[in-house]
């Protein structure tokens, strides 16, 4: 069969988008990754697919499979490229959108300028929510990689991250520690890695080694979870610009219960046509 897509960035965080409300196919692990392949396939972070709500509530369903076919529970870039996405395609027509996803429920709002806006909901920081083996709830927490002992802040946005202090990102180890923390047994469901420099309080610059993708340009829900975790350790104030390899993306989150918003751009790239196998 001939699967329509569309393939989409976010900060250079890329995607290949797929609507499952008009077409019908069933992408197994190993197809996945062969469609992420940079080289044989089509390449891509995240695969991003389009589904009829379960939930009468919700407009669609939003599921995320990371490049190496592992199905996950949120992705932030992919969120506001899927608000752009079902109303290009003529899907909804609604300016606020609301998705199931597999962390939770997310509300999408695209503005007058074409940016996004993300409700994210709350961050939550509670070791079992990642989860991450730690015996209590802590603003850092002492993790053993490698010889070294690092201080992470660990934080779920619905999908699990670690967040690292750097003096810079432009040396900060990514590739070295990424996979090893990505792995570490402590974290069983595996994490994200954000490697983050403080500017200033109401700046910073972000390196993401993401679970199941590697080193991606941007991550949303990275961004989210190294500003929750800066204003935890007292590092940060409201609003956050958080600059990445691909560009920026603005933050804000009051604190407490309050949901934590995440805005940015949106971009189309081009459509085109694949036979599955
Ligand atoms: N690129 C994403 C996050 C995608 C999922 C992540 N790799 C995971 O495994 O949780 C973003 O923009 O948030």
């Amino acid at each position: 069969m001939l699967l329509h897509f569309t393939k989409m960035h976010g900060l250079g965080n890329d995607f290949m988008v797929v609507d499952l409300v008009t077409q019908r196919a069933r992408l197994r692990d190993e197809q996945i990754r062969q469609l992420a392949d940079r080289r044989f396939g089509i390449g891509f972070d995240q695969l991003l697919v389009v589904e009829p709500p379960r939930d009468p509530d919700m407009d669609f369903r939003y599921r995320i499979y990371n490049a190496d076919g592992s199905e996950v529970e949120n992705c932030g870039n992919g969120a506001r490229c899927f608000a752009r996405f079902v109303r290009d395609q003529r899907l909804t027509h609604k300016r606020e959108i609301h998705v199931e996803t597999a962390g939770g429920p997310l509300t999408l709002v695209m503005r007058e300028d074409g940016q996004v806006t993300v409700d994210m909901g709350n961050p939550c920081f509670a070791p079992e929510a990642l989860p991450f083996d730690a015996a209590e709830d802590r603003p850092l927490h002492r993790l053993e990689v490698g010889g070294e002992t690092l201080e992470i802040g660990t934080v779920s946005m619905g999908n699990p991250h670690a967040v690292l202090r750097v003096d810079s990102v432009d040396t900060a180890p990514v590739e070295r520690l990424g996979p090893m923390i990505e792995h570490h047994p402590r974290f069983p469901r595996r994490v994200n890695v954000g490697f983050m420099q403080v500017v200033s309080p109401h700046e910073i610059r972000l390196r993401v080694f993401e679970r199941g993708s590697g080193e991606t340009l941007a991550c949303g829900t990275g961004a989210c979870a190294a500003v929750a975790s800066g204003m935890r350790q007292g590092l940060l104030e409201n609003p956050v610009t958080v600059h990445l390899r691909g560009g920026d993306l603005s933050i804000d989150w009051p604190g407490g219960d309050a949901p934590l918003l995440m805005t940015g751009p949106a971009e189309r790239v081009f459509e085109g046509r694949i036979a599955l196998a």
